[in-house]
């Protein structure tokens, strides 16, 4: 690409270099709207739907405030989970590796050797990418000193108060400089994150990219009914008739994930998986097959919903709808990514229905469709499916109430109470079509 749009912000001529070559010509709504007032050292919220460029609105200014000739912890970026904090880190490399003068980025996860990392830590790192747990352990120990660093980001910050993290990030905060800038990212600001954003955040700049519903655009949200079905066979038809790039199956439960991907293996598929029970080093093995395209199919639990950009997740199949629906939008956001397209399938029960109404008032439209011997057919709106089973009640019932039961039981009464019956129904159902 030998011209982008990014040129109107006068990046350093190496970002303009590292940002042709990512192949990004147009900077994405919350781009637009971020990366001046990231330049201006404002603090800012963003919040705009999944896969719409929240890191880069970040990483980009970031790295060019970064004074190259400074030595010393500068920027200090923070993520919910090791997969998503490599990944940023990964991201960030991709832009600093086109500087001539050396930037030094250091990445600090949980599950790696902490003695060895306290060891390369003579000199200390210019930008810090890492879990806010291993950050703030690295401070207390006084091996990472970050007295100097000025810019805190904090990517998935409703997941961080959700993991209890935030306890870290506020003391990591309060070891940087007094007049620090604080940018914090979601596609999800829940009200309980507010009292932390105004205790660092006195009137920051809050970007709020109003999408017209909460999920990227280009999602097709498909419901499923499972009927009392073995849902691993149904997971099973689904993704044999998918024929998917590359699906990833959500369960809630790390349990549930082994047992889904036992069962599809079971049945012939190579299946990936990710969750917490994974220890470390399988964690990362697991992330690179699964970046690295050796799976067309991944079991996962929430953990890599959050933030994880894998390229070409074509299909996202909820096994089982999430407890906290903000979890929905961030499963289904892992497909149409960077406004290319994506199936999110649901199956569900009928002690799903609360659920889904509330996920319908929040703007998501559902088509239902269900798989009968062997095809996929489109079902009525469950709601009208809901409502025309609500009327046949209804009908039942005044029928019912309209033949009395007779007070002396003679032969053949209950064929013709029934008869009668249907006749009434007969009669009421004329009136509703009208
Ligand atoms: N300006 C751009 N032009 C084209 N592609 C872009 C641009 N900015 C980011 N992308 C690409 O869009 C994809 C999604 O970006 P990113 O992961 O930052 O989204 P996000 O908003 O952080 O999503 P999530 O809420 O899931 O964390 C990435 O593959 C990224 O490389």
């Amino acid at each position: 690409m030998n011209e982008t749009r990014f040129e109107r912000y006068e990046f350093k001529p190496f970002i303009i270099e590292a940002v042709k070559k990512l192949g990004f010509y147009e900077p994405t709504d919350i781009q637009e709207r971020l990366i001046p007032t990231v330049l201006r050292g404002e603090s800012a919220i963003g919040q705009s739907q999944t896969g719409t460029g929240k890191t880069h609105a970040y990483i980009l200014p970031m790295v060019e405030k970064i004074e190259t000739n400074k030595k010393g912890v500068q920027a200090i970026i923070t993520a919910p989970t090791r997969e998503l904090a490599n990944q940023i880190y990964q991201e960030v490399l991709k832009i600093t590796s086109h500087s001539e003068e050396a930037i030094a980025v250091k990445l600090f996860i949980g599950g790696t050797d902490k003695q060895r990392t306290i060891e390369k830590l003579k000199t200390q790192p210019q930008i810090v990418v890492g879990t806010p747990g291993r950050i703030n352990d690295l401070v207390k120990e006084q091996a990472l000193l970050i007295h100097t660093a000025s810019l805190l980001v904090v990517d998935e910050a409703d997941l961080m108060l959700d993991m209890g993290f935030l306890e870290d990030v506020d003391q990591i905060a309060s070891h940087m400089q007094e007049k620090l800038q604080m940018l914090v990212f979601s596609a999800t600001i829940p009200e309980k994150l507010k009292p932390f954003l105004k205790k660092y955040m006195e009137n920051p700049k809050y970007v709020h990219v109003e999408p017209k519903q909460p999920t990227a655009a280009k999602i097709e949200h498909q419901l499923l009914p499972s009927r009392h079905r073995n849902k691993v066979n149904l997971v099973f038809d689904a993704l044999q008739s998918f024929n998917p790039y590359l699906a990833i199956v959500f369960t809630n439960t790390k349990k549930k994930a082994d047992e889904v991907a036992d069962g599809l293996m079971a049945k012939g598929l190579k299946v990936g998986r990710i969750h917490g029970d994974l220890n470390p080093r399988e964690r990362k093995k697991m992330m690179k097959q699964i970046v690295d395209l050796e799976f067309q199919y991944i079991v996962a639990t929430d953990l890599a919903a959050r933030g994880i950009d894998i390229k070409g997740i074509s299909h996202v199949i909820n096994y089982e709808l999430p407890s906290d629906l903000d979890f929905y939008i961030h499963r289904v956001g892992r497909t149409a990514r960077a406004g290319t397209s994506g199936i999110a399938l649901t199956i569900y029960d009928p002690t799903d229905e609360d659920a889904l109404n509330k996920l319908e008032k929040m703007g998501v439209t559902f088509t239902h469709i269900d798989f009968v011997k062997g095809n996929w057919v489109t079902l009525d709106d469950r709601n009208k499916r809901k409502k025309r089973q609500r009327q046949t009640d209804e009908i039942d019932k005044k029928a019912s109430s309209l033949v009395q039961k007779p007070k002396k039981v003679k032969p053949g009464y209950k064929r013709k109470r029934k008869w009668e019956m249907e006749k009434i129904k007969k009669r009421e159902r004329r009136i509703k079509r009208k």
